[in-house]
């Protein structure tokens, strides 16, 4: 990985993405935060900041330490550094401004949905409607079922209302849709979408990264415990996502001389140095611009590659995880050898 490529961490109060501006006081700021497990460095040194307004993603592999960054900015756990949530130590804050959706949490089984609602409601002087907050879900037509008869997304759903039902100024939700079918993820996507239209800041947490793509002004990639990109995800794409690239699905794997001859072909054809690499599906040519998929399809005929089917990419914020953690490495491990493959960050 090209380190000098990547943001320096928290590089972007504004980015031109921010609701609130440069000027507007951050919802959540930290500086330097850390925190260790016995000798289990979770975070090392995290800076970062959130304007009002913002849905912002935090994205990062198994234990990089996202959950324990949302922990520590809702103040159930302690960490060292300079942490504030709306200009104050995160266990000072109001509770009634903050919504939190933990990524494990088991209400209590034999309650129904209305009743859970109504039990964190009643926890807040002034909460919204019971039924309009499972409307919002999409849990108004099984509120009346006990939560343990739920499916997995209803549950999720009747989590989510449970951490909105106090109308939070800031809201965390912890990896709100895993387990969720796609019906469910498009009704808490709207949920967030309408949130963020009404002025309430979302943090974030995901491993799903078409919806982070989808729903956040700004995204921080943690690894190890470090920001080590962040920005509006069309500017992580445009930065760190590469090239957009040409997959040809192949009955048998290219031999190296195959291989070579694609490449020449583009070469030839699009006048740019191609990276060429075998998948597990068949070839990639990375580099291929719209305009340019004739030619490239033409090389891989020339060559005499025999491809049952042809797909085209562009770049995504999938892209820029994979490049910015290694794992698009570990994953081509498996691929076999990639042939005249440009520089991570050259071959765009
Ligand atoms: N209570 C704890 N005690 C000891 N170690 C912990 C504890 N909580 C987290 N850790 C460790 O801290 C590191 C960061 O964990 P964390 O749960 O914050 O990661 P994460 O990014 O949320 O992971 P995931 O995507 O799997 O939820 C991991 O190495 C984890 O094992």
């Amino acid at each position: 990985m090209n380190e000098t490529a990547i943001d320096a961490a928290g590089d972007a109060p504004a980015d031109g993405a921010s609701p609130g501006g440069p000027a507007a006081d951050p919802v959540v700021s930290g500086e330097g935060v850390r925190k260790s497990y016995g000798d289990v460095v979770a975070l090392d040194g995290v800076s970062l900041d959130v304007a009002a307004g913002e849905v912002f993603g935090l994205i990062g592999p198994n234990g990089a330490g996202k959950t324990t960054l949302v922990r520590a900015l809702t103040g159930t756990t302690e960490a060292d550094g300079d942490l504030r949530v709306f200009g104050e130590p995160p266990r000072d804050v109001d509770p009634a401004r903050i919504g939190l959706l933990p990524q494990s949490f088991d209400p209590p089984a034999r309650l129904t949905a209305r009743e859970l609602v109504d039990y964190y409601g009643g926890l807040y002087d002034a909460a919204r409607d019971t039924e309009a907050v499972l409307e919002d879900v999409g849990m108004a037509d099984d509120a009346d079922a006990w939560y343990e008869t739920l499916s997995g997304g209803q549950k999720r759903r009747t989590c989510v209302a449970t951490a909105v039902v106090n109308d939070p100024d800031l809201l965390f939700l912890d990896e709100p849709t895993t387990g969720i079918d796609p019906a469910g993820r498009r009704a808490i996507h709207r949920l967030i979408e309408r949130l963020a239209a009404g002025g309430t800041t979302v943090f974030l947490t995901s491993h799903a990264m078409d919806e982070v793509e989808r729903l956040t002004d700004r995204v921080a990639l943690l690894r190890d415990g470090r920001v080590v990109a962040s920005g509006a995800p069309d500017r992580l794409v445009a930065e760190h996502g590469g090239a957009p690239r040409l997959d040809a699905a192949t009955a048998e794997s290219a031999t190296e001389e195959v291989v070579e001859s694609v490449a020449s072909g583009v070469r030839e054809r699009l006048g740019t140095e191609p990276t060429v690499e075998r998948t597990e599906a068949g070839l990639r040519v990375r580099g291929v611009r719209p305009e340019a998929i004739g030619d490239a399809v033409d090389a891989l005929d020339g060559a005499g590659v025999a491809f049952d089917s042809l797909s085209w990419t562009e770049p995504s914020l999938e892209d820029v995880y994979l490049r910015l953690t290694g794992e698009e490495y570990a994953r081509r491990g498996d691929a076999g050898e990639s042939v005249e493959r440009a520089d991570e960050e050259g071959d765009r």
